[in-house]
């Protein structure tokens, strides 16, 4: 499998998947740890990849997702954004419904 079908396999297979630098319980970046706060203060399970550790993905991604940085927040096969996107959809108060609805489809 190329690095590319990976990353595809992942977003496809992972309806709430965050790209992170570091890991939920000790991201390795301030955006990294503002943005899994955000998806876990929802309360719904999430897969994650630590890009600090998967070096070719880290690579990738961004040519993938046309999203040139980290955090990466995927829903349901789609990228909704990054650290600023997920503050700003927490803060209007889509992000619950946004992550719930994923997870119960
Ligand atoms: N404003 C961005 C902040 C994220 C950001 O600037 N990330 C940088 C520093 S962690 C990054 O991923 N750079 C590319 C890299 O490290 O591979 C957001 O909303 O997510
Ligand atoms: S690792 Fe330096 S800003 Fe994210």
């Amino acid at each position: 499998m190329t690095t590319e079908e990976k990353i595809l396999d992942q977003i496809k297979n992972n309806p709430i998947l965050i790209y992170m630098k570091g890991v939920p319980d000790a991201p390795q970046c301030g955006f990294s740890a503002k943005a899994v706060a955000l998806i876990q203060s929802i309360g719904v399970p999430f897969a994650w990849v630590d890009v600090l550790n998967a070096p070719f993905i880290r690579e990738k991604l961004p040519k993938v997702s046309k999203w040139p940085t980290f955090p990466q927040l995927f829903v349901a096969g789609e990228l909704i954004g990054g650290c600023d996107i997920i503050e700003e959809l927490h803060k209007n108060g889509e992000l619950s419904g946004i992550l719930k609805g994923a997870v119960t489809e």
